[in-house]
């Protein structure tokens, strides 16, 4: 196949030009540093590339440990993660403050929200959730069907799409406990009607959670307004904060006063330091909390919340838009014979693509030798996730080009 790459590098040059987020590129390390190896970086919906901003924020809060010791948890820290999640909340979560706390993994506060929700429940039998949800969320609610003794619902979806509403309101009844979905499918990249399906939920009487890891930071959020019951999502994937930064939970407001989670640590405890008998739950959000919060892992997350409130989360989902729309654009020109396995329309699409091919596996161990980072996904799924404060049009063509490479074509 011929293809002019002047002319693909001249096009690609022409969109970063016209890019009103591309003065943010720059505050990232690595991105057009000459010294890394990274020539293409498409997997920012794993693990998001380090702020600058982010290197001298841990340097500061390392300083204030050194300065102010134990001190720190009373002047800043106990208040922390409250104080960064209600900044979540309000940059990206569209949630008032009080609702929002950051720590633990998704994945635990996926079990402590899981099985407070279904406390609020009781008699129904069902949780609701898809064949392709992530691994972490089947087994999560695997293991809370057993201990409670309740039954998964599981909704069948083709792994190149997701749940569609029609399929949310077959399965969703009056025996429906908890709904417990994707808002974007870490997949295909599937975007949910979170809205709708809340609403088909709340119907029949079911509660919902969503898990937000691929969407918070690259979509737009409006959790109060969709009436979300309960959220989680990672920070270290479109928030940059870090390998294993904590995650955040949402508990709507309404149920703040009813919820109770099970791991009663000390630290979601009403008035911990007085060290009395008996759990009570701490007022408002803090009951989620259950041990000493990760205060480290959560100071390298601001700074990229700082800048998509700069930005706006409007104009980062433009550009996560053009991006992946880009990137399928050059998949059709580029690399014949290899299937688009996700929605191509941009109002079900959320930030990143999954391409498909059966040499994928061992074209993506070669990619990453030569600097050229996509995820693979099982059985063979190449997936691209380009950051839309990070991602250039033109890292995105080195990517596509690299691949081509490497399948021959
Ligand atoms: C949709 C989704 N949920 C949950 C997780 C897991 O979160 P963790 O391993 O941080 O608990 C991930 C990614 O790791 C994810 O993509
Ligand atoms: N936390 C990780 C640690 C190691 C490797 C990948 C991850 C991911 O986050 C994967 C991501 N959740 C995914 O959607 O595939």
């Amino acid at each position: 196949m011929t293809v002019d790459v002047h002319e693909l590098q001249q096009a690609a040059a022409t969109r970063d030009a016209a890019d009103p987020l591309r003065e943010y590129r720059s505050l990232f390390h690595g991105a057009d540093d000459p010294a890394s190896d990274v020539v293409s970086y498409l997997d920012g919906n794993s693990l998001g590339r380090p702020t600058i901003a982010a290197t001298e924020a841990i340097t500061a809060a390392v300083a204030q440990w050194s300065g102010r010791l134990i001190r720190g948890w009373d002047e800043q820290w106990m208040e922390l993660p409250l104080t960064i999640g209600d900044r979540i909340g309000s940059v990206v979560l569209g949630a008032a403050a009080g609702q929002t706390t950051v720590g633990d993994s998704t994945t635990v506060l996926l079990y402590k929200l899981a099985r407070g929700a279904l406390a609020m429940r009781p008699g129904r039998t069902e949780i609701v959730l898809d064949t392709d949800n992530f691994p972490t969320d089947r087994y999560v609610l695997e293991g809370v069907a057993n201990e409670l003794g309740l039954d998964l619902r599981w909704i069948t979806v083709d792994p190149a799409s997701g749940v569609e509403l029609d399929a949310a309101r077959e399965a969703i009844t009056e025996r429906t406990a908890l709904v417990v979905l994707s808002h974007v499918a870490y997949r295909s990249g599937y975007l949910a009607d979170a809205e709708a399906i809340t609403r088909v939920a709340h119907d029949a009487g079911a509660l919902v959670l969503w898990d937000l890891c691929h969407s918070v930071g690259s979509v737009p959020i409006e959790l109060d307004s969709w009436n979300v019951d309960f959220a989680v999502g990672c920070t270290y994937k479109y928030l940059n904060g870090g390998p294993g930064s904590p995650a955040f939970a949402y508990v709507a407001a309404e149920h703040l006063d009813v919820f109770r989670q099970p791991i009663q640590g000390w630290m979601g405890r009403r008035d911990p330091f007085e060290m009395g008998p008996g759990y009570v739950p701490a007022e408002g959000i803090r009951r989620v909390v259950s041990g000493t919060p990760a205060i480290l892992g959560m100071v390298a997350m601001q700074s990229t919340i700082d800048l998509i409130e700069r930005a706006g989360i409007g104009a980062v989902r433009e550009k996560s838009v053009l991006l992946t729309e880009y990137l399928i654009d050059l998949t059709g020109e580029l690399l014949p014979g290899v299937r688009i396995a996700s929605p191509v329309g941009a109002e079900r699409r959320g930030g990143h693509i999954t391409l498909d091919h059966p040499a994928f596996r061992d074209v993506t161990q070669r990619l990453w030798a030569r600097g050229v980072i996509p995820d693979f996904r099982a059985p063979q799924g190449l997936r691209l996730g380009p950051s839309p404060l990070s991602t250039s049009f033109a890292e995105a063509l080195v990517g596509v080009r690299a691949i081509a490479e490497e399948l021959g074509r």
